[in-house]
């Protein structure tokens, strides 16, 4: 069998001082939660697994929905858990209901600080964000505490889209200024004279759902598009008849220029007096992205300058905004209170899909729209199982044959597989593994929300390596092999030539066994619990052990003895069904011919 190395793929190493509550009840689990949720047809599929367990006396879950949400989504709440609707919570009250809840739904309206995570007392497991923008929660914090942020990505999409050409046009044909004026008892057809939108070229900033479906109706309108969005795929914009341009043409160039990104480092005050300085004199500016993508006094001063000759804003720094602000007085500024979202329609769909979603987390289904976790997709998923258990029971064996756990600082996991680097997703399997590596040695519950943070933290270096063989790609893995490097083991012959503690790996018929110990080969299927021991290689040793299990009633479900020559060091692999007792442990490691043995749980 022709092998090579590839180099790490990844290294994750860190040492945070700082200590973390995590959930009590919340963890990984493949091997008795895996269904998959096929609840959100209209989403790509790609999931993520999180059992929760715990619920309240009443045997059901908790979601707090702390702002309104659609009847439907509300139903289907109902149906699974226990949901307190309570409103315009202040931030003490949020932190105070908080830890009465497995789960929290909110809109845009409400802060979900590093305070709502660590006032949880890790009860927290599952925040919804009824909406696309996740900038109102603290995702670093919601990660540290295990705790899985999903949101309703597609729902809205065209709801906002529609608002932003309502705007476009409402600003364009001064709508809102004329109809206020009429109300008034005015009739000033001289003073509202708009401009029109045909053959007018419009700039997208963000090219993604929403902005793409703007650049849709814009082209429809007759408006000559471009776009600018470093990270949008030139294929689909052409699709649509728009052309992808730099930050600096596009603002150079527009006469309309519409927000569609989100808010990040980079794109916060994007729209500045620098770059309003760069822009068409007279443009029109309309944002129903996020309020701090443009320097709002900057706005007001480009407006009263007259390069700005319009905008129309659904969205602002500060919700609700003061109202005294410049910006929203400005007889040029057309304002509405974050409508974008706000269909009938995009609210029903909201709800539903993110019901949907909080209740599939909380089930210990896949969740499909995890913000801050990596997801896999359902197929890969269905594939990896096994290899994810062999990978957490990998883990819990190579710690525990650890003398003295505090030491174990740098772990390699090596995957032997047939497959292109490229073909083969390991996050899962290395969030097992260092669930398998940290949950046998702390109190601490690792999931896939928190186990690069929890390893980080831990100070705990884990570096994975692709081993490439020959062989059918069929199999996504032939072996996963974990070696704990500089520490000693409390069974000596898990030490392999190299000084590591080692143990691999393989799946077999569908079931996770260990192949490898050291340097000895062995193959006893990980269910149950093992008994390690070494031995000089003679008969009757089999059935000594079994002799003394089977007088305690303690069931061997598998053995094998991996030696290196006849009648020379031998390992011996017990599998047991049930722990034996101190007693019986003891008398096996007084059989003559063993020289060590260790007990170790799966
Ligand atoms: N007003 C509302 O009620 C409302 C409703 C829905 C969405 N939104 C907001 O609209 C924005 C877009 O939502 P979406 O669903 O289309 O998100 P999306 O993720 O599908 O699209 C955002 C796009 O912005 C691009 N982008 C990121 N950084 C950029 C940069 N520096 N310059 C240019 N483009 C950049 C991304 O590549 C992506 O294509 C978000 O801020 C969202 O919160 C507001
Ligand atoms: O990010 C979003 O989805 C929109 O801004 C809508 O926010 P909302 O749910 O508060 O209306």
């Amino acid at each position: 069998m022709a092998s090579f190395k590839i180099p790490a793929l990844n290294d994750h190493s860190l040492s945070l001082s700082s200590k973390s509550r995590l959930p009590s009840a919340f963890s990984v689990t493949l091997r008795d939660n895996l269904r998959f949720s096929r609840s959100s047809s209209r989403l790509q599929r790609r999931f993520l697994i999180v059992t929760a367990s715990s619920a309240s006396i009443t045997g059901k879950p908790t979601v707090l929905v702390a702002e309104k949400l659609g009847e439907a989504g509300l139903t289907l709440l109902n149906q699974f858990a226990n949901v307190d609707c309570s409103y315009n919570l202040s931030p003490e009250e949020l932190c105070t209901k908080i830890s009465l809840c497995d789960a929290l739904i909110v809109r845009s309206g409400t802060k979900v600080s590093r305070e709502v995570f660590e006032s949880s007392g890790g009860r927290l497991k599952v925040v919804g964000r009824a909406g696309v923008g996740i900038d109102n929660v603290d995702l670093a914090a919601a990660t540290e505490h295990g705790c899985l942020v999903v949101n309703a990505p597609t729902a809205n999409t065209v709801a906002a889209a529609e608002h932003g050409v309502a705007l476009l046009a409402a600003m364009a044909r001064n709508i809102a200024q004329a109809d206020a004026s009429v109300k008034a008892g005015k009739w000033q057809r001289n003073k509202y004279v708009g401009v029109s939108l045909v053959g007018k070229t419009i700039a997208v900033l963000g090219f993604g759902k929403v902005g793409s479906e703007v650049a849709r109706r814009a082209k429809g309108l007759g408006m000559h598009v471009i776009a600018h969005d470093p990270y949008a795929s030139a294929d689909r914009a052409r699709a649509i008849g728009v052309d992808l341009v730099s930050f600096e043409e596009a603002i150079a160039t527009a006469d309309f220029i519409s927000l569609h990104m989100p808010l990040t480092l980079a794109t916060n005050k994007i729209l500045n007096d620098e770059t309003f300085a760069k822009m068409k004199k007279g443009v029109r500016i309309v944002n129903v992205a996020r309020g701090g993508v443009i320097d709002e006094e900057a706005l007001v001063r480009a407006l009263d300058a007259g390069i700005v000759a319009q905008a129309a804003l659904d969205v602002f720094t500060e919700e609700p905004p003061k109202q005294d602000s410049k910006l929203v007085q400005h007889e040029r500024v057309t304002v509405t209170p974050h409508l974008g979202a706000s269909t009938m329609e995009a609210q029903e769909g909201v709800a539903i899909e993110i019901a949907e979603a909080v209740v599939g987390a909380l089930k210990g289904e896949l969740a499909a729209t995890a913000v801050n976790a990596p997801m896999v997709p359902a197929e890969v998923l269905t594939e990896l199982k096994p290899y994810v258990e062999l990978a957490e029971k990998l883990g819990r064996l190579a710690v525990q044959l650890v003398a003295g756990v505090s030491g174990v600082k740098n772990v390699k996991v090596s995957y032997a597989s047939s497959r292109a680097p490229d073909d083969l997703d390991t996050r899962l399997l290395r969030a097992m593994i260092t669930k398998g590596l940290i949950e046998p040695i702390s109190s601490v519950y690792v999931n896939l929300v928190n186990s690069d943070y929890t390893a980080k933290q831990r100070g705990l270096r884990i570096t994975e390596e692709r081993i490439i063989i020959d062989g059918s790609s069929e199999t996504p893995l032939e072996s996963i092999q974990v070696q704990i490097a500089n520490v000693e083991s409390k069974f000596a012959s898990a030490i392999s030539d190299s000084g590591e503690i080692k143990v691999e790996g393989k799946v077999k018929d569908g079931i996770p066994h260990l192949t490898k110990v050291g340097s000895f080969e062995v193959d006893v299927s990980l269910e149950g619990s093992i008994i390690l021991c070494r031995q000089v290689d003679q008969p009757g040793m089999i059935g000594k052990v079994g002799s003394i299990l089977g007088e305690e009633n303690v069931n061997v479900s598998f053995m094998s003895v991996g030696r290196i020559a006849p009648r020379k060091q031998a390992v011996m692999a017990i599998g047991v069904d049930d722990q034996p007792s101190k007693q019986s442990l003891q008398r096996i490691g007084e059989v003559p011919a063993i020289e060590e043995f260790v007990f170790l749980k799966l």
